[in-house]
């Protein structure tokens, strides 16, 4: 992996009566600026949780130049993942558990202009999806159980992340791995070491005073354990 790490702010921890505020806050230049903004769509059904959908996404993607990273945790994303890539969502993944065709639905949202995106709980196997991971641009591992921001990392989820590195390094597949819960200071050297390329960061982010300085902080963290 040679690129430097990316960072992807989750707003689930952001103040969402103010998410254009919040995203401005790591949209700075240099080190300070996110590389993605993580969005968390929850429907209530598939997690326990409900958050924002389609407009709102639509909104934010008037008001920033950051790419948007939306995280479909909902029921049905056959029906309604092509929304978030025909509106100009740079990535949208959709959850292995939920889906019921993913890889005809990552080649419709790859055709509509997206990257498109595989998520799999703490408790999916790798190995069942194995097969399929050469039609997807990021592979999202969650590190906690999808639904709520600020709980604990899961460490036994990086052995997902040490296969599907050895898969990409040698050339086997092509994706970005992605890592999703629990991400601070104090998991995110691990997480780096296993070969994540993209950190989720959500309470670490908007927990922090500065959430641009978090975000440079994180970035070198990571370099820093992945030897970049
Ligand atoms: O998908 C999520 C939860 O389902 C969030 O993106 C994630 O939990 C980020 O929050 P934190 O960094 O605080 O764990």
């Amino acid at each position: 992996m040679a690129h430097r790490p990316l960072i992807a702010p989750s707003i689930l921890s952001a103040d969402f009566a103010r998410l254009g505020a919040e995203i401005e806050a790591v949209a700075g230049h240099g080190e300070t600026r996110a590389d993605w903004v993580h969005v968390d769509v929850m429907d209530a059904h598939f997690v326990p949780n409900l958050t924002l959908g389609l407009p709102v996404v639509q909104s934010l993607l008037k008001h920033t130049d950051l790419p948007l990273d939306c995280h479909l945790m909902i029921e049905d994303p056959d029906r309604w993942a092509i929304g978030y890539a025909e509106a100009g969502a740079h990535n949208v993944t959709v959850h292995a558990e939920a889906a019921g065709d993913p890889v005809k639905l990552a080649k419709d949202l790859r055709a509509a202009g997206a990257k498109a995106g595989l998520s799999i709980k703490p408790g999916t196997p790798l190995e069942d999806h194995l097969d399929t991971l050469k039609h997807y641009d990021t592979l999202l591992v969650m590190s906690v159980e999808p639904g709520f921001g600020g709980q604990s990392f899961i460490a036994d989820v990086l052995e997902k992340v040490r296969t599907a590195r050895r898969l990409v390094d040698t050339g086997h597949l092509k994706l970005l791995v992605e890592i999703d819960g629990g991400i601070n200071a104090d998991t995110i050297e691990q997480a780096a070491e296993a070969g994540v390329d993209c950190f989720v960061a959500g309470s670490a982010v908007y927990g922090a005073g500065d959430p641009g300085k978090a975000v440079a902080a994180l970035r070198e963290q990571a370099a820093r354990a992945a030897g970049r």
